[in-house]
């Protein structure tokens, strides 16, 4: 029987999948989305690993090669689905196929040559018995008795033959052999935790008479003095647990990280009797499309403490009863402790929670999980989409409007938008939640793509706060960067023993460093973006490549000694807020303050046990958190990042606006949002006043329209980088002549080549092409031979072309 396999295989940068011929003994097992081991006709040197896209029984066409073996078992690891929505995404974001079947899948399933087998048991003596014996399977069982394991590269350098794979596979299924995966963790990780000093000074209080943040940090050491603390567990510092090992209080000890999926924020639960009459409504919509069994995508637009998360819960029981899973995304799970609690406490072992702080071991076992059906819920950010359940029933994308589900790197997939092909492949549905839709998706429900469902009232009836503004340079300011007005709030509730919640948006360069002499900010050199100033270690650093070099009091150009840090990141804020509640604790989150794995949780822990009242920083504290007795939330520059160079500028800033404001109010005791800003003309804060975001969606589409920019029409960035300057550049213009005749005037214009907003990002000069499109759509292939085109008349120059279908920044 003639049969061939069309592969698409790893690390061959092709478009097209490859034609292979198999031996007689695979052709009955194999099947499209397995992954095999095959050898290249034009490239003999090594073997190759490839995932199997289709059969043919005959057809035309050469032969390029042999299928030597099916790996993982013979057990296909990508479903029909998924190898359909690999191919999707590769010709919609004009992605190489294989990049995208690769990205579906965990990287430690990928490669199997380090894959440990060893004897089983003590069946030794006849092994005739269970299996057929060939000289293969006899061999390797002779390999082993000798060595007790071997890893597969092992195997096959001892043997002599790569094609090892079919013949363990047998061995395994006949309980002769065990093969596990093995992990190789590059270093062993460790955190830094402090305890209680073994010998203590005499009247160690004295000591720390004048801090009431180190009195703090030593009483609860006290309290527990065999345990090891981390930093931001118990909302206590770094900096204040050096400051007591200093002081000989206590000690520093570095202990291995503990693995396992430990998210460890967690929280009691309230009872809920009832759904509101709109948490109702869209249920019962969701539930009627359930039944129904057919593709079709909702907007959930509620507003900020409607009760979304519970529908989404209500819904996922539903889908169980039905015997089906679910997919539920979340733009970054680290920073929705509270969110994942929620759904952990409804489900338990049927959900499996992806992170970003999982070891290849972890995501392995989760992948395998989910694929065994051992859970049927799979909830995690981005990269969970291609989560491998079969008979999925629907897929929630929560914060759907949020940026981080764009992907940054080769393939620049967008999860939301996946997550909608996904539910098409699958006859599901898919349900996308906002309070503050992004406009593609409001759109798409305005002109009946999908469904609108609203929540417009929050539970219990809570109201939505109020918002003020403070314009800056007309008021009264206690510190450099807090007005009278929010100093009084904040007093206020500390008086009645409520909680704040203060937010300082660190995009837009904040925190860089300004001569007030010579006007001089120090640059990183590779990036050409300001240095950030980091007051912990006394640090300039870079934001984008992480280059550090040291702080000094002088001005680099001019050695002038009168500098000023220019907008205050949060540590600023941290000790101007010291200053003027010096005995009140203050809960400071941001990138320093949480880079352990747990930092975040304990930090939130202490929040909400009220050990604090004061939580200050940066984006995380905008989403999702839930504190009843957070009555304030105060911006402290709410206009930063509104003069980035980016047509969603507006957009972003009104969405985080309202998502932190969401954190006011949200019980029965009012809630009130002061921000701060320091340009007072730009419309977008009467609109933020308002809260009204049907208002906002149609006046920011006026502008979108008349400037022709999304939804109105589709962007591709292309990015032409290099170590020059000048071929960045020339590359450029060399593939805008290329692409010109691709796009009639009538469908789109060019625009470029131009500098990117950052012009040099690590060493590399980039220079970008921007096309609009209205109403035609480019093919993948065709983007694609431009580029290859444009690159071989460069080639030794070091030119890497980019694109980004739909991108999210133009920066
Ligand atoms: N039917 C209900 N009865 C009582 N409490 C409810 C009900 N539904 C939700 N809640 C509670 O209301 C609060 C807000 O709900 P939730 O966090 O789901 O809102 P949300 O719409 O996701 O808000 P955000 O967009 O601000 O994150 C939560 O504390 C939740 O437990
Ligand atoms: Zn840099």
């Amino acid at each position: 029987m003639l049969m061939y396999a069309i592969v698409y295989v790893e690390r061959i940068y092709r478009d097209e999948p490859f034609r292979l011929s198999m031996p007689e003994g695979l052709k009955t097992t194999i099947q499209p989305g397995c992954q095999v081991l095959l050898n290249l006709a034009r490239h003999k040197a090594s073997a190759y690993t490839g995932y199997v896209w289709s059969l043919e029984k005959a057809g035309e066409g050469d032969i390029e090669g042999e299928v030597l073996d099916l790996l993982n078992s013979g057990v296909p690891v990508l479903t029909p689905v998924m190898l359909k929505l690999a191919l999707w995404i590769a010709d919609y974001y004009a992605a190489l196929p294989i990049d995208c079947l690769s990205t579906t899948l965990p990287a430690p399933l990928r490669s199997t040559v380090d894959d440990v087998v060893e004897l089983a048991g003590f069946q030794l003596e006849s092994p005739e018995l269970r299996v057929k014996s060939t000289g293969l399977r006899r061999s390797i069982l002779k390999a082993l008795a000798t060595e007790k394991r071997l890893t597969v590269r092992q195997l096959r350098k001892r043997l002599g033959r790569r094609e090892l794979y079919s013949a363990i596979a047998e061995l395994e299924r006949a309980g002769l052999v065990n093969v596990r995966k093995s992990f190789v963790e590059t270093k062993p990780r460790t955190v830094t935790t402090w305890k209680l000093a073994k010998t203590l000074p005499d009247e160690p209080e004295k000591l720390i008479a004048r801090s009431p943040k180190k009195r703090e940090a030593f009483e609860l050491l006290a309290s527990r003095p065999e345990q090891l603390f981390r930093a931001g567990e118990g909302g206590i510092s770094r900096t204040v647990f050096s400051g007591l090992v200093t002081l000989g209080l206590a000690e520093k000890i570095e202990t291995a990280a503990p693995s396992g999926e430990s998210l460890r924020f967690d929280e009691p639960q309230k009872e809920i009797h009832s759904l509101s009459p709109h948490q109702q409504q869209a249920l019962d919509a969701l539930t009627k499309a359930l039944y129904e069994q057919q593709f079709r995508t909702f907007l959930l637009h509620g507003v900020t403490g409607s009760g979304k998360t519970l529908v989404y819960i209500e819904l996922l029981r539903r889908v169980l009863a039905e015997g089906k899973t679910a997919i539920v995304l979340v733009p970054e799970i680290s920073l929705t402790p509270q969110t994942a609690a929620r759904f952990r406490h409804y489900f338990g072992d049927d959900i499996q929670i992806m992170h970003s702080a999982m070891s290849d071991r972890e995501k392995y076992d989760a992948w395998q999980r989910l694929r065994q059906g051992k859970a049927r819920i799979a909830l995690g950010a981005r990269s969970t989409i291609f989560a491998p359940l079969e008979n999925v029933g629907a897929i929630i994308v929560d914060e759907e409007h949020d940026a981080a589900y764009k992907q940054d790197r080769t393939p620049r997939y967008h999860a939301r938008d996946t997550a909608v092909m996904r539910a098409m492949f699958e006859n599901a549905l898919c349900v996308l939640g906002s309070a503050t839709p992004s406009f593609e998706s409001y759109r798409n429900a305005l002109e009946g793509k999908y469904t609108l469902l609203e929540l417009p009232e929050r539970i219990d009836n809570a109201r939505m706060p109020s918002i003020e503004l403070v314009w800056m340079p007309g008021s009264q300011r206690v510190t450099p960067s807090i007005s009278g007005a929010l100093y009084d709030a904040i007093r206020e509730r500390l008086k009645r023993d409520e909680q704040v919640i203060l937010l300082q948006n660190r995009r837009g360069f904040a925190g860089s460093l300004l001569c007030l002499d010579c006007g001089h900010t120090p640059q990183c050199r590779h990036c050409n973006i300001p240095l950030v100033y980091h007051a912990s270690d006394r640090s300039l650093r870079c934001h984008y490549c992480g280059h550090i070099e040291p702080f000094r009091q002088t001005c680099p150009a001019c050695k002038s000694e009168n500098l000023f840090y220019k907008s205050s990141g949060t540590e600023r804020i941290e000790e101007e807020l010291g200053e003027l509640f010096p005995e009140e604790k203050i809960l400071r989150m941001d990138i320093d303050t949480t880079s352990t794995k747990d930092a975040h949780a304990s930090m939130l822990t202490a929040f909400r046990e009220k050990r604090a009242r004061i939580l200050l920083g940066t984006q995380m504290v905008a989403k999702g958190l839930d504190f009843p007795e957070v009555t304030l939330v105060g911006v402290l520059m709410a206009d930063i990042g509104l003069n980035l160079p980016d047509f969603r500028a507006a957009e972003r800033i009104y969405s985080l606006l309202m998502q932190v404001a969401g954190r006011a109010g949200r019980s029965s005791m009012p809630g009130e949002v002061l921000l701060q800003l320091y340009n007072r003309d730009n419309e977008l804060f009467q609109h933020v006043i308002r809260a009204d975001y049907r208002h906002f969606f149609e006046a920011e589409m006026a502008t979108r329209r008349e400037l022709a920019y999304p939804p109105f029409t589709r962007l591709i960035k292309f990015e032409c980088s290099s170590p020059s300057e000048a071929v960045a550049e020339k590359g450029a213009v060399a593939l805008r002549k290329h692409l010109r005749p691709l796009v009639p005037e009538a469908f789109g214009t060019i625009l470029g080549p131009a500098p990117a907003g950052i012009s040099k990002i690590k060493g590399r000069y980039r220079s970008q092409l921007i096309i609009k499109l209205t109403g035609i759509k480019l093919s993948a292939a065709l983007l694609r031979q431009v580029q290859y085109e444009t690159l071989s008349a460069f080639r030794g120059e070091n030119l890497v072309i980019t694109v980004d279908v739909d991108p999210q920044h133009l920066l």
